[in-house]
């Protein structure tokens, strides 16, 4: 892979909620264009490291840059032209239940663009194609399956064709063939719009086909990263028992 630019980069991030040390002294850069995904056990961070990338939540040390500029002294105007840069797939998708999939899918695009009614129309025709959901504008997301909700998701989180997409576990709770068709989504979403993806995932196998970069948190910090190779080679004993699944290692099941 040839050197690509950094367009995120998170120096020295200490996050304490309460007591607890969330984060603590992290370092990571993530490669414009590129698809980063982050591993790690769960309640480790990995949502609240997602959160600081777009300013959601504030470092108590360190800095966030994007595109070079430290995010951490901007006012909320210039918060959100940060913001708009990104699209977000939530957790749960967090489409709004009242409204149909077109409205879903449209609000970004009210929000933020001066497009007139049938350009949107089209926009979200477009998106909801992309993701193989065509033709759904008129249902309610509590008329769809899980998958579905996540490519309704994903279509509104690509809607401004942003320049960054973060995903926060997108496979989860998918069965397995749903599971690889949304990793081909983002595969192809990266692909086709050059957009640069960073994944939350606990789909090892499917990040180890998808990423260009996998990241280890662990105990608040990256503990190791680099390609899939090079993950799926390390020696390093917590890397080796976090993705072979074990539980016998240095890392503490129960
Ligand atoms: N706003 C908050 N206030 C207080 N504690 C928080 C807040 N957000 C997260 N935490 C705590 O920070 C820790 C890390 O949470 P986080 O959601 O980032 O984990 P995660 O790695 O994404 O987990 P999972 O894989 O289970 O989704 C947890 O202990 C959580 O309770």
């Amino acid at each position: 892979m040839a050197a690509a630019e950094n367009i995120i980069e998170l120096r020295d991030l200490v996050k304490n909620f309460g007591r607890q040390r969330v984060l603590d002294g992290l370092n990571l850069t993530i490669p414009r264009g590129r698809i980063t995904v982050i591993i790690g056990r769960s309640g480790g961070g990995k949502s609240v490291l997602l959160k600081h990338m777009i300013g959601l939540i504030k470092p108590d040390a360190g800095q966030v840059l994007v595109g070079g500029q430290d995010i951490g002294h901007l006012d909320d105007r210039q918060l959100n032209q940060i913001r708009r840069r990104f699209g977000m797939l939530f957790q749960d998708a967090a489409l709004f239940d009242s409204m149909s999939v077109f409205d879903n899918v449209a609000f970004p695009l009210r929000e933020h663009t001066s497009h007139s009614a049938a350009e949107i129309a089209r926009i979200v025709a477009d998106k909801l194609r992309m993701v193989g959901l065509p033709g759904v504008e008129a249902k309610m997301p509590s008329q769809l399956s899980g998958g579905m909700r996540k490519r309704v998701g994903l279509a509104r989180a690509i809607a401004l064709e942003p320049e960054i997409v973060l995903y926060d576990e997108p496979t989860t709770g998918l069965d397995p063939l749903m599971t690889e068709a949304i990793n081909r989504l983002i595969a192809d979403t990266q692909e086709r719009l050059g957009i640069t993806s960073v994944v939350i995932s606990h789909d090892i196998a499917g990040a180890l086909k998808i990423a260009h970069q996998i990241a280890m948190l662990y105990q608040g910090r990256i503990i190791a990263s680099g390609s899939p190779e090079q993950i799926g080679d390390s020696d390093d004993p917590v890397v080796r028992q976090f993705i072979s699944g074990s539980v016998e290692g240095p890392i503490e099941v129960l």
